[in-house]
């Protein structure tokens, strides 16, 4: 799997928030976008989930053109926090959503989503707990969930928009490993936005630093800090452990 994302450019009201920005992100492979507040990450990941339209440039996974493809039809799973889980579904409910709601010749049986969220639940390591509500789960518990949930489809890339920031740091800390896990686990290709730079050290394969923008640099942790291409991505790498 190859995802390209090529010299996109996005303005809101004339200001210019993506500046021909690329990457490429291959197979497995566990991206952070990490930069300041208003650098344009969400803005970036918005495009590539397909809920933002880019002014120019263009989106293609393994050389298929998808820069025009709805979000649904892209087939990636997403945690961002405005995708809250379903209140009136349960646990379970709401890890098969994505399953139930496909069309009818790619929808799998009652009984195979069952059986897929009973072996989501066991990975996130919440088995038994299929018929509780989200309301009846710590924060890091639901987390857990809308992660099972993006990942039941088999989704070719997974987004995930600052999933960890409202949780409290020891939280935080575990699901960071338990996300790392999964995603290596299910061997699909990341990309997460934080402003958080430990939390983009400990877990991307690939760091993209942002700024105003732009991509500054796109490269391995051990590299950013080793080779720096600016000041400000060695002030970020230096401090970074
Ligand atoms: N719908 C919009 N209309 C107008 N301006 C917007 C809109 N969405 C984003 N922007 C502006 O685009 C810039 C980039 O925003 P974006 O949310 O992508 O940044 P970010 O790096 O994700 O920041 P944060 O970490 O605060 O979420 C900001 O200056 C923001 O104010």
């Amino acid at each position: 799997m190859t995802f390209d994302i090529r010299n996109i450019r996005k303005s809101f009201e004339g200001t210019e928030v993506l500046k021909d920005v690329s990457m490429e992100i291959g197979t497995g492979e566990f991206v952070a976008l990490l930069g300041p507040s208003g650098s344009g990450k969400t803005t970036l990941l918005n495009i590539v989930a397909g809920l933002q339209h880019p002014d120019s440039g263009t989106l293609s996974l393994d050389g298929e053109d998808i820069t025009r493809l709805s979000a649904g039809a892209r087939h990636f799973g997403m945690v961002f926090q405005s995708y809250a889980l379903f209140r009136h579904m349960s646990v379970a409910e709401n890890i098969g959503f994505g399953l139930k709601v496909m069309p009818r010749g790619s929808r799998p049986s009652r009984r195979q989503i069952a059986a897929r969220v009973e072996e989501l639940l066991e990975m996130i390591e919440l088995p038994g707990l299929g018929e509780r509500y989200p309301a009846q789960l710590s924060g890091g518990q639901r987390q857990r969930v809308a992660m099972a949930r993006a990942l039941a489809i088999n989704p070719r890339l997974l987004l995930m928009d600052e999933p960890f920031s409202a949780l409290d740091a020891q939280v935080r800390q575990s699901l960071r490993a338990s996300v790392r896990d999964l995603q290596q686990k299910i061997g699909v290709a990341a990309i997460l936005v934080t402003h958080d730079r430990a939390e983009a050290w400990a877990l991307a394969d690939r760091i993209a630093v942002m700024g105003e923008g732009r991509i500054l640099q796109y490269d391995r942790p051990e590299r950013l800090r080793e080779a720096p291409a600016s000041e400000a991505v060695r002030v970020l790498a230096a401090d970074a452990s």
